[in-house]
């Protein structure tokens, strides 16, 4: 196992009620395999993930196991829910090397069955003013998007519904709006919110409130907004949030639970559940948005994700093999991740 550091500057930060995220640093992970050289991503987001320092010293400690035990050793160094974003470095070399191996991309490894070319994906509008957010959204029209994730709660209520109002006008009815509040409100405004988000016609609120407050969001479910939740899903067992019938959509973020494989598996589970997967990046670099939109491409049906997440960052890892089209991210059909490793540079 090799790890190199990197560091990646947005040029377009975003926004967000908990923050705005301007920079994405951490280690693109190289495993030989199986004859196959795959390569993983393990960008931590502090507050999701375990911080940078945690991930580096749980990649070191799995590649030491790795010398003596092999593949197996080095994934029980890398829990899931104390060093996720380790995990998923390191998973997704394996799954890369193991998809190159048996000669598929990386979502028929998951589904041999399926055909995917494409997935919908969803344009993310960082919190900004009315008109720069009807500007932004207006602009995520234009480029052929048909649905957009606001992030909300950075201000009040009443203004994130004056957004609404200007992105409406701005935009008509015909694109699908989600709100995304990332936990800031308390019950009484989440009440507020839902009710005259209706009239504007928003699909999903993304975590209306504390990550912690599983019986609150499910009192929320039942009208015309769905309840999606994000948060309640950091150092939390998946299958307590089920169980709550607290949401109508679950948002995976490979990163942050522990990996690709985790991620399909929970997919697959919420289905199961009737609630609805959506995939999301943490604005990660080309590698680790690759593993996600493999994830969301062995998914049958799956709705819009938020995976259009490339264009926000000032470099990358590698030129992005994957194409933005009509709302669609291409799905790339050559074995593994489909990016070639020897292309993989911290400073492409
Ligand atoms: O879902 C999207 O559209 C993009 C991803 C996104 O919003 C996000 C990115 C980094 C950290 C948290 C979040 C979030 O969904 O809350
Ligand atoms: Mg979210």
């Amino acid at each position: 196992m090799n790890t190199t550091p990197f560091s990646l500057p947005l040029s377009s930060p975003l926004a967000t009620a908990s923050g705005t995220i301007e920079e994405r640093d951490g280690l693109v992970v190289r495993y030989d395999h199986r004859g196959h050289t795959g390569v993983g991503e393990a960008t931590p987001l502090p507050g999701w993930t375990e911080s940078l320092p945690d991930c580096r010293a749980a990649l070191a400690s799995a590649a030491t196991a790795e010398i003596a035990g092999g593949h197996a050793a080095a994934m029980l160094e890398l829990a899931a829910d104390s060093v996720p974003a380790a995990r998923h470095g390191f998973a997704t070399a394996l799954l890369d090397a193991d998809a190159r191996a048996d000669g598929v991309p990386l979502y028929q490894w998951f589904d041999a069955d399926r055909r995917c070319q494409s997935v919908p994906v969803n344009a993310t509008v960082g919190d900004g003013a009315p008109a720069a957010t009807a500007d932004a959204v207006a602009e995520a029209d234009d480029a052929g998007f048909d649905c957009c994730k606001l992030k909300v709660g950075a201000r009040s209520v009443e203004d994130d519904i004056e957004r609404l109002r200007a992105v409406r006008e701005r935009v008509g009815d015909d694109l699908t709006l989600r709100a995304d509040a990332n936990g800031a409100w308390r019950p009484a405004e989440a009440e507020r919110a839902f009710e005259v988000f209706a009239d504007y016609g928003v699909d999903y609120v993304e975590q209306p409130l504390p990550a912690d407050d599983l019986d609150g969001h499910a009192a929320l479910r039942g009208g015309p907004v769905g309840v999606a939740l994000d948060e309640s899903l950091v150092h939390r067992r998946a299958d307590t949030v089920l169980s709550a019938d607290a949401a109508d959509v679950l948002i995976l973020k490979p990163m942050v639970l522990g990996g690709p494989g985790n991620a399909y598996t929970l997919a697959m589970r919420a289905r199961d559940h009737g609630v609805e997967p959506v995939v999301t990046t943490t604005i990660d670099g080309v590698v680790a948005r690759l593993a996600a939109l493999h994830v969301a491409a062995g998914v049958p049906d799956i709705g819009a994700c938020g995976l259009a997440t490339g264009d926000r960052l000032a470099h990358d890892l590698a030129p992005d093999p994957a194409t933005l089209s009509g709302g669609r991210l291409s799905v790339p059909q050559t074995d593994g991740l489909g990016l070639d490793p020897a292309e993989v540079s911290p400073d492409a």
